[in-house]
């Protein structure tokens, strides 16, 4: 996969180098370039901004800089990614789409935004997506792309040592997953639940699965909504 990312803060993403991201790189699973939009000025204040039409607060990021840059670095066949406060909100299953394209280019937008005629220009001739990874206010893109490329490149192939993990985490299943423990069997007073030491793995998935249904009955309701039904099976419904 081959993502390019354009901001005017390209130190951000020094911790792309790191862990199994800096691996994937390393072993090309994931070709990676980041762009400075200051490269597409032409002024020797290397303008990235202006005041907005209409008035209000703050600044606008202009559209040649970005123009110029997404015709440098989006080739035909890329797919245009722009983190934003309206954008969709971004979930595990946008994550599976965009793992599966061949090449993101994610625009790492400041100030009170990107003046709307280079989303538009872009919508022209590729897709463009608008993503939202909550309902609270950055500073920018930088960061909501460095969370979108660590949700992408688990899932690209070879990345993650045991592909099961994918299955069983959550949300992957559309699901909140169920508590995890590890040694020791019993820490300040606090016990191991017995069935998971017990060897009796159906009754260990039960349990799991019971957990599961709890947890996120409790905290997120909202997801059974997406949740087919027919995944609810009759097991379920006596437990
Ligand atoms: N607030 C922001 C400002 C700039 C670019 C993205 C965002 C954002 C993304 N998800 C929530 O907010």
């Amino acid at each position: 996969m081959k993502v390019d990312i354009i901001s005017i803060f390209p130190d951000y993403f020094a911790p792309l180098e790191l862990s199994l991201i800096g691996k994937a790189r390393t072993t090309g699973v994931l070709q990676l370039a980041v762009h400075d939009l200051r490269t597409w000025t032409h002024d020797v204040h290397r303008t990235v901004d202006d005041s907005p039409y209409g008035g209000g607060p703050g600044m606008v990021m202009r559209p040649e800089p970005w123009g110029e840059a997404l015709d440098a670095v989006a080739a035909p066949g890329a797919t245009l990614v722009v983190p934003s406060p309206v954008g969709r909100p971004f979930t595990q299953a946008d994550a599976y789409e965009l793992a599966a394209c061949e090449h993101l280019v994610f625009a790492c937008g400041r100030y009170e935004g990107i003046d709307q005629r280079v989303i538009d220009d872009a919508a022209d001739r590729m897709p463009v997506r608008e993503v939202s990874l909550g309902d609270y206010v950055l500073f920018g893109g930088e960061v909501a792309v460095i969370v979108i490329m660590e949700a992408i490149t688990r899932l690209l192939p070879g990345v993650l040592g045991n592909a099961d993990s994918l299955t069983e985490e959550s949300h992957a299943a559309g699901l909140l997953e169920a508590p995890v423990y590890t040694k020791p069997a019993s820490w300040r007073d606090r016990a191991v639940p017995d069935v998971l030491r017990s060897g009796d793995h159906g009754r260990i998935a039960r349990w799991r699965r019971t957990e599961s249904l709890l947890r996120t009955a409790a905290r997120r309701p909202d997801l059974f909504a997406a949740y087919p039904p027919e995944n609810l099976d009759a097991k379920d419904r006596k437990a």
